[in-house]
């Protein structure tokens, strides 16, 4: 420890995205520092998938910058890339694959060869405990396991910086519980955002949450904090009262 405070791993100032006259994400900042696990909250159409792919560089914003490490997502890609692990929504690309030659590729993409790359692909296999799968095309997997493919992906060159959409979209209760303990013992030395519908999983991993609707942010605090905005004291009744629209 040097005394000094770091700066924030993920910028985001101002970030819009319209579509033609739609505005789906509109004028989101936040910041996150290593140690911190974001819970993105909202509902569907809310514009958490595309706040996360505008801060992983994959989709331009209309307005507004994205960084990560300090490098911009758009003018330096190529090294805000290098700091990132990124789980996008659904399953994973090159369906004809086999898990192992999947990863093999991913690896040798980022740079990796011969010995360091074997160990990196063996080393994301058992974070994500895929080893029974290794020689199964992606394709033929269940829906939870093609979502650990995607998370082994994400963690492979061990980056500073996770961006996790629906990380635990799919997984059985028990494949839940092994990702968000992963997820727990990662985020000392990350900074980790995850985005999700599921309230307990806030409760069970997040640091901090910020809750968007209609491309908004409506709330960003720890999830303690925000429990608090409702008498019940629960998570579902704040997120309802956040983001449902007034009734008449
Ligand atoms: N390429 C696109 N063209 C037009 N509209 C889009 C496009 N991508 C997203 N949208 C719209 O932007 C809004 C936000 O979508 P987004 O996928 O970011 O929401 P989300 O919060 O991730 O939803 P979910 O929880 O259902 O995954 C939605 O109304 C969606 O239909």
């Amino acid at each position: 420890m040097t005394g000094q405070t770091e700066s924030p791993l993920i910028e985001i100032a101002g970030l819009t995205k319209r579509f033609g006259a739609f505005t789906a994400v509109d004028d989101v900042s936040f910041k996150v520092a290593r140690g911190e696990v974001l819970g993105f909250l909202g509902p569907n159409g809310a514009g958490k998938s595309t706040t996360m792919r505008m801060l992983a560089g994959f989709m331009t914003p209309t307005a507004g910058r994205a960084s990560i490490c300090g490098h911009d997502v758009q003018a330096d890609a190529v090294a805000a890339r290098k700091m990132l692990g990124f789980l996008p929504e659904g399953a994973p690309t090159y369906p004809e694959m086999t898990v192992l030659s999947f990863l093999k590729f991913v690896a040798r993409i980022r740079g990796y060869s011969g010995g360091e790359l074997a160990d990196r692909v063996d080393h994301a296999i058992g974070l994500t405990t895929l080893a029974g799968v290794r020689m199964q095309p992606v394709e033929t997997l269940s829906k939870g396991f093609k979502r650990r493919v995607g998370l082994a992906q994400a963690l492979l060159h061990d980056p500073p910086v996770l961006v996790l959409d629906e990380p635990t979209d799919g997984l059985d209760p028990n494949q839940k519980h092994e990702v968000r303990t992963l997820i727990a013992r990662m985020a000392p030395s990350k900074a980790i955002v995850i985005s999700t519908h599921i309230l307990e999983e806030v409760d069970a991993v997040c640091s901090r949450a910020i809750v968007i609707a209609n491309g908004r942010v409506v709330a960003d605090a720890t999830p303690a904090e925000l429990a608090k905005r409702h008498p019940s004291g629960k998570l579902d009744d704040v997120f309802r009262a956040l983001t449902q629209p007034k009734a008449a």
